[in-house]
């Protein structure tokens, strides 16, 4: 177990913020970059739900939101790779500190506690995982939710963004072993315990930021850049903690990106749900070009009608959201098997939003997508289920190790 030592902030530094604003190229320059990783390597980049080029306002032709993620994801992946080997020590030996011990678990305890409090079904789910990754997903589920409790919680209307400054800059002590709390010092020792990287966690608080300033999204491109910051960015901070199974062929990078487009299917079913309740406090976190291709405007939305063209347009944003679930499915079957039942249970409890909003005809203005206690505990044994497929079964050329 990691030393830990309590402090308090004294001084707030502005981080630089690495990822946002950084991307945009020439097309001399993205022809150059052609033949180099960034292009055909990326699965999806062929497919119907994402491409790979955009043009702004200017003509350019700029990186597209999943290009840039996909950067993030390729060095996330690097970062694990050591801890593939197959003698690679799980986690890191402890070095008992009197009293420390007792400390952090009471820290983590209390990370239990919260994550069984707000998330009740993914903490049966995490009954599975050894007591380590148990403890260590606890805690980052605890960080996340404070994160978003800071944009979304009962004191969201005078959160500023200097406010977020600093909880990046506590996010830095704490990963420099010089947390804030006891609930930071948890995810302090996670961090120290597993290779965790701190540029999910300031994507997250970006994604907040970008909740404050942004309430409209102009195309999908948009919308996919904010369903990274704030949903992504958790299957990028798990993987580490979860595992890859010892006998997966997958590539690291494969699973990671399975694991970001769980995240992104989650983010783009909570929109979906979310339609009317996001409406009244005045956001619209929908492509704007989709909605006006689809015939509909601003007003559709906020007078909460339930027309033929709304039925089509849900339609399409549903289909989207399932492409994603299916990417996601290809790499939880490649997560070490104590990991794979409660993400198979998210996956599976999470998607079946999608299938309410369709059982309520596409009223996600005034009736909230609910999946019943009956169809959630039906769910968990089906779960379990499929967390016994082995890592054998691989479908996608892309997804074996090369
Ligand atoms: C096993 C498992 C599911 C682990 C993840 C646990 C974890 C750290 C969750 C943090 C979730 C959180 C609090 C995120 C903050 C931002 C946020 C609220 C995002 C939305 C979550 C749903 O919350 P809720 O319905 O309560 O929303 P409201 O606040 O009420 O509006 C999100 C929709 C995103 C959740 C995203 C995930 C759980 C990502 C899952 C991906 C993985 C665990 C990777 C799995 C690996 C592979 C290879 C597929
Ligand atoms: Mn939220």
């Amino acid at each position: 177990m990691a030393v830990v030592v309590m402090h308090v902030v004294s001084s707030v530094e502005v981080s630089s913020l690495e990822f946002s604003g950084s991307f945009k190229f020439s097309k001399r320059f993205l022809c150059s970059r052609n033949e180099g990783r960034l292009f055909g390597k990326n699965p999806r980049w062929n497919s119907p739900i994402c491409s790979s080029l955009v043009a702004n306002h200017a003509g350019d032709v700029v990186l597209s939101s999943e290009q840039k993620v996909y950067d993030v994801v390729l060095k996330q992946a690097a970062l694990v790779k050591q801890h593939r080997k197959p003698n690679a020590v799980d986690v890191k030996p402890d070095i008992v500190v009197p009293g420390t011990m007792y400390l952090l678990k009471e820290a983590y305890d209390r990370c239990g506690e919260v994550c069984a409090e707000y998330a009740k079904t993914f903490y049966l789910g995490t009954m599975l995982m050894t007591p380590e990754r148990q403890r260590a997903i606890w805690a980052i589920y605890v960080w996340c939710r404070r994160t978003d409790e800071l944009v979304d919680g009962p004191n969201a209307s005078h959160i500023t963004p200097s406010a977020l400054d600093r909880w990046e800059s506590r996010l830095e002590d704490l990963f420099t072993g010089r947390p804030y709390d006891m609930l930071d010092a948890a995810l302090s020792d996670t961090a120290s315990m597993y290779p965790v990287d701190i540029q999910p966690f300031k994507d997250m608080i970006e994604g907040m930021r970008m909740d404050l300033r942004k309430s409209r999204y102009k195309n999908f491109d948009e919308l996919y850049l904010y369903c990274y910051y704030v949903a992504g960015t958790v299957g990028l901070m798990s993987v580490p903690v979860m595992g890859i199974a010892p006998e997966s062929k997958a590539t690291t990078e494969s699973v990671y990106n399975a694991a970001l487009a769980l995240g992104i299917a989650n983010q783009l079913t909570n929109i979906l749900r979310d339609v009317g309740e996001d409406a009244r406090r005045g956001r619209i976190y929908l492509p704007q070009d989709e909605l006006a291709q689809a015939g509909l405007s601003e007003e559709d939305i906020f007078d909460c009608k339930v027309t033929d063209k709304w039925r089509n347009f849900m339609k399409s944003q549903i289909k989207r959201a399932r492409m994603f679930f299916e990417q996601a499915e290809k790499g939880v079957t490649e997560l070490s098997q104590a990991s794979r039942w409660p993400v198979w249970a998210s996956l599976l409890l999470y998607r079946q939003i999608l299938d309410e909003i369709e059982a309520n005809d596409y009223n996600n203005f005034t009736k909230r997508a609910y999946v019943s206690k009956a169809k959630k505990l039906m769910a968990l044994p089906m779960a379990y289920g499929r967390s016994l497929l082995k890592p054998a079964s691989l479908t996608h050329s892309s997804f074996v190790k090369t």
